[in-house]
């Protein structure tokens, strides 16, 4: 095309002795300059009229006799466009559709990120937790449950980082940017009893986790079962039940399966004998201070008698009959819990709640036969959220995590063996002060994570605190394995020598 238009030009450049002798007339002078700005015009634009005329060739509804010319004009005037070979053809139609999907989706933020992460996925053994899986015994179980990412965060695109492949493994896909801002990942890899994926039911958890302490009070013990987590990480859901709007399905919460099976264990004749009734209390700890739920909030004494013995003055405990008992409590109870206002948080729980469930024998004096406490733990990001100014905050945020550092050193004590519990270090600890003493003590820690990109730093923080509880709890096993192999091994070596020893006298009073 463009040598064409160069051609045109220099086709006319004239001879300059003819110039000569036409110049010396002006009036021709002009016409041939005018002359000459005409073709110059007509050459310049040719080429773009020739590309007009072809469009509306093509778009032209054309007789069907006279197709194949058209055809053959159009190929001559456009050598770019390559026909697609005949294998594709038959996909052409799905290509175009994924072209206008791909087109039509706006890009994910951290596209990288996300295709790093699926490659990393994509690497890994996945063998999610079920119920067949065998339940294992222990005294202070330490387990973790991711939830899906919600409707919200869907619709930001945000990247899933947490990946759950196997039975008490939890990875987290911590997003790094190197100081040349090359993107990498730090995968991160945490060791659990058990861990829970995005798709566990709250049955499937509770059967891992509530529903072994449950058995234990009835032998006489205490049990304890912590939900731990940031605000939105999935606390209420797993121990309250799920919310549908504002109504809360507290029938599938961990409160209620074990109120479901303190019952059913109350009717069984292994327990009749002992003659036990169920007794619920529900209060929270807000700011240090104890107020009764199931008492219009009434706010509390907490005292300490010269036996070491911890009393809330004044709560409420009722007697209940039956699991729909309980869960009518739970939703009293949970309508009156304490949220306020954060810079992380619009509707945030900021108060610890805890419902405790009582065995009594019904003699004179009701004597305390075993306690399951469940707790919605306040959400942990308060501890490191210090970005807010207003005091009131602030001083809430120093209470919650006091009373969280409290919570994991009297949990490690007790899977040490420790004599020593610090439970004065606050008044969370000081209400849950019998659950942390004596042999028959359970204690269970769901640690909740949010699988968002965005909540990875709140992520790690929750899994490092459970982490710290589950490593000073394993040494202690691993500590109690050895000890047991020694015992073992001197047994075996004792049991050999008397046998031999046997065989040689043996002998000696045969001969
Ligand atoms: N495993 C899950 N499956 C489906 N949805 C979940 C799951 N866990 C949590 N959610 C949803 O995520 C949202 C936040 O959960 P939830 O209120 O339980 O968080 P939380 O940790 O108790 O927060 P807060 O500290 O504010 O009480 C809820 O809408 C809940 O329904």
């Amino acid at each position: 095309m463009h040598s064409s238009r160069f051609s045109g030009i220099f086709y006319v450049q004239p001879n300059p002795f003819l110039m000569l002798s036409l110049f010396s007339n002006f009036k021709i002078f002009v016409l041939y300059n005018f002359i000459l700005l005409l073709y110059k015009l007509k050459c310049t634009l040719s080429p773009y009229l020739a590309l007009h005329n072809q469009h509306h060739r093509k778009n032209e509804p054309k007789p069907a006799q006279s197709l194949p010319f058209v055809r053959e004009a159009i190929k001559e005037n456009e050598p770019e466009i390559m026909p697609p070979p005949s294998a594709v053809k038959g996909q052409l139609h799905i290509l175009h559709q994924h072209d206008i999907m791909f087109f039509a989706e706006a890009p994910r933020p951290n596209q990288k990120f996300y295709e790093m992460i699926q490659d990393f996925r994509e690497t890994l053994e996945i063998n999610p937790l079920s119920t067949n899986e065998h339940l294992e015994p222990h005294r202070i179980c330490v387990c973790v449950r991711k939830r899906p990412l919600n409707k919200q965060e869907n619709n930001r695109k945000e990247i899933d980082v947490v990946s759950v492949p196997g039975k008490g493994t939890l990875l987290v896909h911590e997003p790094k940017q190197k100081v040349d801002l090359t993107k990498y990942l730090e995968n991160q890899t945490f060791h659990f009893d058990y861990s829970f994926n995005e798709t566990a039911t709250n049955d499937l958890v509770y059967k891992f986790t509530a529903k072994p302490l449950v058995h234990s009070i009835f032998e006489g013990g205490m049990a304890t079962c912590f939900a731990y987590g940031q605000t939105g990480s999935g606390k209420t859901h797993t121990m309250g039940g799920d919310f549908t709007g504002r109504q809360q399905n507290s029938a599938k919460g961990i409160y209620a399966l074990a109120a479901q099976d303190v019952f059913t264990y109350l009717s069984h004749r292994r327990y009749a004998n002992l003659d036990l009734s169920a007794y619920v209390s529900f209060f929270e700890i807000y700011n240090g201070k104890v107020y009764d739920l199931l008492n219009k909030k009434a706010k509390l004494r907490v005292l300490e008698d010269d036996r070491q013995q911890v009393q809330v003055v004044g709560l409420e405990e009722v007697y209940v009959s039956s699991a729909e008992e309980v869960i009518k409590m739970i939703q009293q109870g949970s309508a009156c819990r304490t949220s306020g206002q954060t810079s992380a948080n619009a509707n945030s729980s900021r108060s610890h709640a805890i419902l405790q469930i009582a065995l009594r024998r019904n003699d004179r004096a009701t004597t305390l036969h075993g306690k399951f406490s469940l707790i919605d733990l306040a959400g942990n990001e308060r501890g490191t959220d210090v970005s807010s100014n207003d005091r009131s905050t602030l001083v809430e945020t120093a209470e919650i995590n006091r009373s969280l550092l409290a919570l994991k050193e009297c949990i490690r004590s007790l899977g040490m063996n420790s004599d020593h519990i610090p439970f004065r270090m606050s008044t969370l600890t000081k209400v849950l002060r019998d659950s942390f003493v004596g042999e028959k003590s359970k204690t269970c820690m769901i640690a909740m994570v949010s699988p968002g990109m965005t909540s990875c730093e709140y992520t790690m923080n929750t899994l490092r605190y459970a982490d710290s509880v589950y490593d000073a709890i394993s040494q202690v096993a691993e500590l109690e394995e050895k000890v047991f192999v020694q015992i073992k091994v001197v047994f075996l070596s004792r049991l050999f020598f008397t046998a031999y020893s046997l065989v040689i006298i043996l002998l000696l009073s045969a001969f």
